[in-house]
């Protein structure tokens, strides 16, 4: 009933958990006052005489604002706890997906993260908050008022504290198939938030396709899954629900029973009304539970969302430096899936001061060889090398300083232009800008635009495709890095603007270490080496000369592209 995991995902908080469990035995003892308070009036009440009624409502009194205080206080640290555990598991999860890095978004679906990390903490919330304390105090308070009643008949007391453990087997009897249909549930849940955000982001294909009405029902049907799946969470809550019920009425009746026949044999009638007020009193705390139960197996189902997200493998980090700006691959192996080899014994390697090319087919691997040359993927065997030192030895945060990826899909942040920059660059100047917008064939269109101040929308949604892919450059050539890689860097971008920008980008590897990856081989001619990947092994290497002699794949993909642009500017 209790998960280790998910226990120790909170060490820091548990004094809370402990608090709260105190506070509510000081207010058991509380009520007990209380009713002890009631039976002793109603015994002076009952015996006449005028007695002295002080005592019995000094201890409804106290009890009562003791309860009070108590059940104030319990509150507080309850929020105080939720609070805490919501902000410290937020908080882990975003580091881990931080240090996931690149991982993190091949590996998870953006939907499935934020529902674990807002909703799915905010269930599990409860799984610490409520449930745990009540879980413990379910524990300890029959043993309590077992130790309290015996003294009075210890028949009642025995009959009671025998009908309580009843009540965790029914729970017990249920968790198993509740931790079944929770997993289900949130499978379900997280599958429809994933259609859900896909759709949306998807919405102009799906348009465009004429395929939002197949969309659409698909849609329904996954919402109507999840329907079902809630039903039938709720059946089975209010079928345990009142299974709990029945045993907790049932088995306070029984010691009422017992209570009724000590005082028809004679006994104190005050003593038995104390034992019939208190009898309920035995259950109410595992009853809680029960209800509680069902909303902590919803928190722990999301709860084991997270903790696999936590303990998703990560690359691992040194603290060296890199000695140099030269990277290299030595006979590299690697493969995403441990079975499908996507490179095979690959040795590469990318000089300071030259603009080294990767060239080959859609799906041969040459965006994977820059996930490996940045440390996102690290190579099954062989070594990748940064600086002359392995890639993991290197202190990750020293070695990100000296690198800049700009891809074709390099996200630009909804902020003014200036403010693109500067989240790269945080000392560039308005000159430094403006030098690197001129680079790239972009100053005069922000010229014209608003200059700096202009506001650009959510990953460049104002701004063409094209125009986007030259802001990345740019802010990519302001953050002046030592190691520049371009992958696909310029897919969408004008001929005329991408000379300009090519022979800025041979200019720049005169100083720098340049990677270039594109599909266009116009592109890597000048390149002062090209690898050429073919099904995951290097096929051949060289200068653009050097490969046009040899009868291989780079001149067949070479013609082959050169006839289709004659073609195309014929057309
Ligand atoms: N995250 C991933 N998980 C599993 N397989 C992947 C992943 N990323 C890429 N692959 C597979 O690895 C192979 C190489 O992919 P990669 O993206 O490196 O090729 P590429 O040469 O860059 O292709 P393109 O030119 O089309 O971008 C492909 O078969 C691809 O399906």
């Amino acid at each position: 009933m209790i998960d280790k995991k998910l226990l120790a995902l909170v060490q820091g908080q548990r004094k809370y958990i402990v608090y709260t469990v105190f506070l509510n035995i000081g207010s058991l003892f509380a009520s007990l006052c209380v009713t002890a308070g009631i039976c002793l009036a109603l015994h002076l009440a009952v015996a006449g005489g005028g007695g002295n009624y002080w005592v019995p409502f000094f201890l409804m009194a106290a009890g009562a604002a003791v309860r009070y205080c108590l059940t104030v206080k319990s509150g507080d640290i309850k929020t105080r706890l939720g609070n805490a555990v919501k902000s410290g598991l937020r908080s882990r999860a975003y580091d881990k997906i931080l240090r996931l890095g690149v991982r993190s978004a091949e590996e998870m679906s953006m939907a499935g993260l934020t529902q674990v990390t807002m909703e799915g903490i905010e269930q599990l919330d409860l799984y610490y908050a409520v449930y745990l304390p009540q879980f413990f105090y379910a524990m300890i308070a029959p043993v309590i008022l077992f130790a309290v009643c015996i003294f009075l008949d210890w028949r009642t007391s025995l009959v009671l504290l025998c009908c309580v453990p009843l009540i965790p087997v029914s729970i017990v009897a249920v968790s198993k198939y509740a931790k079944k249909i929770f997993a289900k549930y949130w499978g379900k849940y997280t599958s429809m938030g994933d259609g859900f955000l896909d759709s949306v982001q998807g919405l102009k294909e799906l348009k465009i396709f004429r395929a939002d009405e197949a969309r659409n029902e698909k849609m329904n049907e996954q919402a109507e899954e999840f329907r079902k799946i809630t039903m039938k969470v709720l059946v089975m809550q209010l079928a345990s629900t009142t299974i709990m019920d029945l045993i907790a009425y049932g088995g306070a009746g029984a010691g009422i029973c017992f209570a009724v026949l000590a005082a028809l044999r004679g006994g104190p009638v005050a003593v038995s009304l104390f034992l019939i007020l208190v009898a309920v009193e035995f259950f109410l705390p595992l009853r809680s539970l029960g209800s509680a139960f069902h909303v902590a197996m919803n928190g722990a189902s999301a709860g084991q969302k997270i903790i696999r997200l936590l303990e998703t493998e990560e690359p691992e980090w040194g603290t060296e430096e890199p000695e140099g700006t030269e990277l290299s691959m030595e006979h590299v192996s690697f493969s995403y899936d441990g079975s499908r080899q996507v490179l095979r014994d690959v040795t590469m390697s990318f000089p300071a001061h030259a603009m080294t090319a990767v060239a080959g087919e859609s799906g041969t691997g040459k965006s994977t060889v820059i996930s490996l040359l940045t440390g996102g993927q690290r190579p099954q065997s062989g070594c990748v090398r940064a600086g002359g030192r392995p890639v993991e030895s290197l202190n990750r945060e020293g070695y990100y300083r000296k690198l800049s990826v700009v891809s074709c899909s390099t996200y630009i942040f909804n902020d003014t232009i200036r403010g693109n920059f500067l989240l790269a660059a945080p000392d560039v100047t308005e000159e430094m800008i403006w030098e690197a917008l001129r680079l790239v064939n972009l100053d005069r269109f922000i010229r014209n635009a608003g200059g700096l101040d202009k506001m650009v929308s959510e990953d460049g949604a104002n701004i063409s495709g094209g125009q986007k892919q030259r802001l990345a450059l740019a802010i990519a050539l302001a953050a002046d890095r030592d190691i520049y890689i371009f992958d696909e860097a310029t897919s969408n971008i004008d001929v005329e603007s991408e000379t300009i920008i090519m022979d800025n980008i041979l200019r720049l590897s005169g100083e720098k270490t340049v990677i270039m990856i594109s599909h266009r081989l116009a592109n890597v001619v000048r390149a002062d080496n090209i690898y050429v990947l073919s099904e995951g092994k290097v096929a051949q290497s060289g200068s653009h000369e050097r490969l046009m002699e040899q009868d291989g794949v780079y001149r067949t993909m070479y013609q082959t592209q050169k006839q289709l642009e004659e073609v195309d500017i014929r057309a």
